[in-house]
């Protein structure tokens, strides 16, 4: 790697004053910076390949051997380390911890079996047997398989009931970490689940061991799913077809699909980010590319780190269709016992909740880098949900979408984890890598990075302000001093003002009052019908 991309600072410039700065020596945090390879502190799941960004390939490379099992971002509660946080709480009396753990463990440390959980997220009971272990002895199937699965009610594409012994059928077309994880996600639901995996050796791993060391290291998939490296065998006969490879690759994979894309399909979005070339958000690039009916289109998001969900942590997530059914079948499909989808029909609030929080998680990870602390962080993160509200809205979404899994959520989700990969990103910009460094560095799917610029330019379309994400793209341009990026959150302006979020200000450019004109407009022409929200 070239040295000069390396050099903390290099060619940054503090705003405001054209003197050079050298940076990364005297961090505020004084936290130690060295990683492997001399890096600083970066991603701490290293993957194959480099960012996805501006429509770069990514290689194949690296092999299991390099994985971190067991990443310092893992939270409380998973399998294997379950009751590890209560033992090292230094809050807690050993009275008290062994106390904690008994009621966890039931007596003398020994696990509750819990054949059928109650949902955390809703409180229902509910099966999840797509991931029960295989009898013993009993072959792993390869390939996809036909009907007869377990006794459950749900719906197909077109809303009409399945019968209680039908299987759905779906694919998963990407076996990285997201599109492995929503695999066993809908085999956990009971789907038959095949992947396309896009290196044969990646599809053989999961088919035979039902491990994709290179992406979930750890992870045992379910029986429920398999994977092959052939689309065609993907997507015979699959109801819904899920895809989750990186945004600025959609539109090429889309002409490899359309061909063989099963009549009356459903085609789901995982992805978070817009195509940088045309600025349309992924559902739109697949009714676009495969020249289908929007309402057999639909998008997932959420705060939804994959790994976490690997280790069935619970979470949940929105699906958005403009087809209120079509969401509702593809919500059937992804639920079990620690995932819950709720519907809307708000695509625009959806998506662009997945593609913004991404920018700002992106800032919070440059502010980290610096050092700076909890203050600078959440006036990011609350400034940066007013930024992302106000253009969401200017772009047709409902606000209260932002407010929900799909924007609130996400946002805190990804601006809090190690395991985000924009927060890691950005982290490493802060610490004074050069964008190339960044780039470099990073072995999985950063969206934040291609989408800043696609996104200012649709902001400037709209007349919407967006500070912080100006300020992300003068750091990822070199132009501005990571340090630089939080006296200037909300203006330039010395003038006081009020906080501007999306309802209190008439001020500036007309915006929110043209806005709420907009919103009442919409709610009279949809016969005063809003989006669901986050409705089961
Ligand atoms: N990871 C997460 O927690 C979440 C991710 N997402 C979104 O999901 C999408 C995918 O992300 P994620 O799975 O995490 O990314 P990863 O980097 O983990 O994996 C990317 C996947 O896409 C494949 N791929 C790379 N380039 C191409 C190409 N040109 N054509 C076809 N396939 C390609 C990779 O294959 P190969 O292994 O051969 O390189 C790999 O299977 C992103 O938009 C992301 O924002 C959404 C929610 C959560
Ligand atoms: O979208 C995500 C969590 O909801 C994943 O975030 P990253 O792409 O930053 O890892």
């Amino acid at each position: 790697m070239d040295a000069a991309l390396l050099r903390p600072g290099a060619g940054r410039t503090r705003r405001g004053d054209a003197r050079e700065r050298p940076h990364g020596g005297g961090r505020p945090g004084g936290r130690s910076r060295t990683g492997p390879r001399g890096l600083p502190r970066g991603n701490p799941h290293a993957r194959p390949g480099d960012v996805a960004d501006a429509g770069q390939d990514r290689g194949g490379a690296a092999g299991a051997a390099a994985r971190d099992p067991d990443p310092p971002g893992r939270a409380l509660g998973d399998a294997e380390g379950h009751g590890a946080v209560l033992q090292e709480d230094p809050l807690l009396s050993p009275e008290d911890r062994a106390r904690a753990l008994r009621r966890r463990r039931g007596p003398l440390g020994v696990r509750r079996s819990a054949p059928r959980r109650r949902h955390p997220l809703s409180g229902h009971r509910c099966r999840h047997a797509g991931h029960h272990a295989r009898a013993r002895g009993a072959p792993r199937r390869e390939g996809p398989r036909d009907a007869v699965g377990p006794d459950r009610t749900r719906t197909d594409g077109d809303g009409a009931l399945l019968s209680r012994r039908q299987q759905a059928r779906v694919a998963v077309l990407g076996t990285g970490s997201w599109g492995t994880t929503f695999g066993k996600i809908l085999a956990d639901g009971g789907a038959s689940v095949t992947m396309w995996a896009r290196r044969p050796e990646i599809a053989a791993e999961i088919s035979r061991t039902h491990r994709n060391s290179d992406y979930l290291p750890g992870i045992t998939l379910p029986d429920g799913l398999s994977a092959t490296s052939d689309l065609k065998v993907a997507l015979a006969g699959a109801s819904h077809v899920f895809v989750a490879v990186p945004s600025q690759t959609l539109r090429d994979n889309l002409t490899a699909i359309r061909p063989l894309l099963a009549p009356g399909a459903t085609v789901v979005s995982l992805m978070k980010g817009v195509e940088k070339s045309t600025g349309l958000r992924m559902s739109e690039v697949i009714i676009e590319s495969l020249g289908i009916d929007p309402g057999r289109v639909a998008v997932a998001s959420g705060p939804n780190l994959a790994l976490e969900i690997a280790r069935e942590q619970p979470t949940a997530a929105v699906i958005s269709s403009s087809r209120l059914e079509t969401a509702q079948s593809v919500a059937m499909l992804a639920r079990n016992g620690y995932f819950r989808s709720f519907v809307n029909t708000d695509v625009i609030g959806t998506e662009f909740g997945g593609v913004l929080k991404n920018l700002i998680a992106v800032a919070i990870g440059i502010v980290d880098g610096v050092g700076y602390g909890e203050n600078t962080k959440a006036s990011i993160i609350t400034r940066g949900l007013v930024e992302m509200t106000d253009f969401a809205v200017a772009r047709g979404a409902k606000a209260e979408t932002l407010a929900g899994l799909a924007g609130l959520g996400d946002l805190i989700a990804t601006c809090q984890s190690p395991l985000s990969r924009n927060n890691t990103a950005g982290r490493l910009l802060g610490q004074g890598y050069s964008f190339q460094a960044v780039v470099k560095q990073m072995q999985q799917t950063a969206e934040g990075l291609a989408s800043v610029a696609p996104v200012l330019e649709l902001a400037r379309e709209i007349g919407v302000e967006m500070p912080i994400v100006e300020q992300v793209k003068q750091v990822l341009d070199g132009t501005l001093d990571p340090r630089d990026i939080a006296p200037h959150l909300t203006t330039d302006s010395d003038e006081p003002q009020g906080e501007r979020t999306s309802d209190d200000s008439e001020e500036t450019s007309g915006g929110p009052l043209r806005r709420t004109f907009k919103r009442a407009f919409d709610q009279l022409r949809n016969g005063r019908r809003g989006a669901l929200g986050d409705r089961p």
